[in-house]
């Protein structure tokens, strides 16, 4: 049983020596009590000779085979059992004590069962300790969360292609970390928590590297699924160690990809709700409240669906800013082919422009697995260089699984309604408020789901007018519209579903809520029918006014055909536009508008 012990740990074997001699201490006392000195083997005759010199003190009478007792000397000793019923009475009758003992088994026996009583639950005892010990170690252990740290690392925001907004917003980050007094100087906070939303593969990762290794400063990466446990509580434990670990470097960028994991919306009518994920949120919440926010811990989260996410983890002093990182746009992914190109022996033949037109939806990760695929195809050949065979068989790996079209016209459908859909909501906004800035128009479909979208700011204003909101509705028709114009009423998509929820929002608020309708009056119709009441006369006059917005909006759009088109072709190109080339290229309708009127 020991022998198991000594097998194991140096302390194991300590606490075993130790039990053992308490036991046999305690034997030993137990002994002492019937043995006191040493044991006399007295014959039957000599016993009794003793006993009638008066020299026996007691007997301990018993079924057994010896007969034990005591000499008025001290001395114990054993003698036969003659197992007589006079026996008893004899000894009364000379003045000895006699103690009846039901025993079945000898002292000896007493003694060894006891020190193998004493031995085990010492043992269990033990065992037991050394258990939730050995527990409690291994507790402190998942409670720990292992994060891959880099400290130098080449990477910089050089290396990140494309997302030219995503990188602005990272750098200024930059300074903070690296003077954090400068800024605490003045009482300013710097962000604590930055979450960079997008699709899978678009750089998220390597943008969070880039900024640790320009500010200089540790970089500790996990994964929100490294916090769901099964074990209650171990969660919560590995978010307060990671900040700990944080503490303890000072200055560093901690990564939380998937945040998701940890940070979905929770259930607030506590169907299926776990509290289990609501503990480690909490602890997050808690952990990013409670570092100050100058002590160069900056928090920079990933995922793919910034919709998902809990709101709690959105509010000032947490993940207060949000910054998309999208699928990289024509320029983007030249760029990016370049970067992974660069290194590598590429044939003449190959052209990256054009590969770069061609790879629509494609994300930096694809590219960069499409360029190391074709390197492997071509050292398999033995090959000179990286040829545009190479690459043509890298593409179909690159996509297997989706269906094998032609490369130079996978999406080309897609896009091009896309375009058209696009160009129309910035034409319609350019036409109708040229006050209004598009800033961005892409046909790269963002995280928002639409297949692209356009960046309309209105110029600030107290009150919306009438017209205003008339106007609105009419940008939001316009990408339908366009489709329809160009492609004719049966290729119309279903890419203005945003659109039109849009648009009658806002025509029935204008009518329900704002009196701004001649045939329905100044009335609230919210409080006159309830949330769920469905008015006929209220559908029928919305859908007439939605009706005549239509047709007046296409009107417009037939009649400046050639602005969508150009800006359609634009998108096609160049799949964004920015604001300047927006404008040049309204400037440019303009002017050749006039040109043909005079
Ligand atoms: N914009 C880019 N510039 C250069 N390389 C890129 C870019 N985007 C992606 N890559 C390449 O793809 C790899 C994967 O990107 P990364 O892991 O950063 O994506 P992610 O957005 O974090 O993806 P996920 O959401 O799957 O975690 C990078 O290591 C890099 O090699
Ligand atoms: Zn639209």
């Amino acid at each position: 049983m020991f022998k198991s012990i000594k097998s194991k740990k140096h302390r194991m074997l300590a606490v075993g020596t130790l039990l053992i001699v308490m036991v046999l201490a305690v034997s030993l006392g137990i002994y002492k009590e019937y043995y006191r000195e040493e044991v006399g083997e007295l014959s039957y005759q000599s016993f009794l000779a003793k006993m009638e010199a008066g020299e026996v003190k007691e007997v301990y009478l018993s079924e057994g085979a010896e007969l034990k007792g005591k000499l008025t000397s001290g001395a114990a000793f054993i003698t036969d059992n003659p197992r007589t019923d006079s026996l008893k009475e004899m000894l009364l009758m000379k003045g000895v004590k006699v103690v009846e003992v039901n025993e079945q088994f000898s002292i000896g026996q007493l003694i060894t069962f006891i020190v193998v009583m004493v031995g085990f639950f010492g043992f269990a005892i033990f065992m037991s300790k050394n258990n939730s010990r050995q527990a409690s170690k291994e507790y402190d252990k998942m409670s720990s969360v292992d994060y891959a740290t880099e400290k130098k690392s080449q990477i910089n925001f050089r290396s990140v292609a494309g997302n030219e907004e995503a990188k602005g917003s990272l750098m200024e980050m930059v300074d903070f970390l690296k003077n954090p007094d400068k800024y605490s100087r003045y009482g300013a906070k710097m962000p604590r928590g930055v979450i960079l939303y997008g699709p899978p593969g678009t750089g998220k990762t390597l943008m969070a590297k880039a900024l640790a290794s320009e500010a200089g400063v540790d970089f500790m990466a996990v994964s929100g699924s490294d916090f769901v446990q099964i074990y209650a509580g171990v969660g919560a434990a590995r978010i307060r160690s990671l900040f700990k670990s944080a503490a303890e470097k000072g200055k560093c960028v901690i990564f939380i990809d998937e945040i998701d994991a940890i940070g979905k919306k929770r259930d607030r009518g506590g169907l299926g709700g776990s509290d289990e994920s609501d503990r480690t949120l909490n602890a997050l919440l808690t952990e990013m409240s409670g570092f100050k926010g100058n002590e160069g811990i900056v928090v920079l989260a990933a995922t793919n669906r910034l919709d998902t996410l809990d709101e709690a983890l959105l509010r000032p002093g947490r993940f207060d800013r949000q910054i998309e990182v999208g699928l990289p746009d024509v320029k983007a992914r030249m760029e990016i082919l370049s970067l992974y190109t660069q290194n590598r022996p590429i044939a003449e033949d190959l052209n990256i422009a054009a590969l770069a037109q061609q790879t629509v939806y494609f994300s930096g990760a694809k590219l960069e697995n499409l360029m190391n695929e074709a390197a492997i195809y071509a050292a398999r050949e033995n090959a000179e260089a990286i040829t545009e065979k190479h690459v043509d068989r890298a593409f179909y790996t690159v996509v297997a699984g989706e269906e094998k079209k032609d490369r130079s016209n996978i999406p080309q459908i897609d896009r091009k309604i896309t375009a058209y859909h696009e160009a129309g909501h910035a034409a319609i906004t350019k036409l109708l408020c040229p006050k209004n800035r598009v800033t961005k128009v892409t046909i790269i479909p963002s995280t928002k789901g639409a297949g692209g979208f356009s960046m309309n700011i209105p110029p600030d204003k107290m009150y919306h007018t009438k017209r205003d909101m008339l106007n609105n509705i009419k940008i939001a028709l316009a990408g339908r519209i366009a489709e329809e114009v160009t492609f004719g009423e049966d290729n119309i998509t279903t890419g203005a579903s945003n659109d039109i929820q849009r648009a009658t929002e806002i025509l029935s608020s204008m009518i329900k809520r704002f009196g701004m309708s001649n045939k329905l009056g100044m009335i609230n119709y919210d409080i006159l029918l309830g949330q769920q009441g469905v008015n006929q006369n209220l559908v029928e006059v919305i859908n007439k006014e939605m009706e005549r917005l239509y047709d007046e909006t296409k009107a417009i759009i037939q009649e400046n055909l050639p602005l969508v088109e150009a800006i359609a072709e634009g998108l096609l190109a160049k799949e964004t536009l920015k604001e300047d080339e927006i404008d040049e290229l309204c400037k440019n309708y303009k002017n050749e508008e006039a040109g043909i009127m005079h």
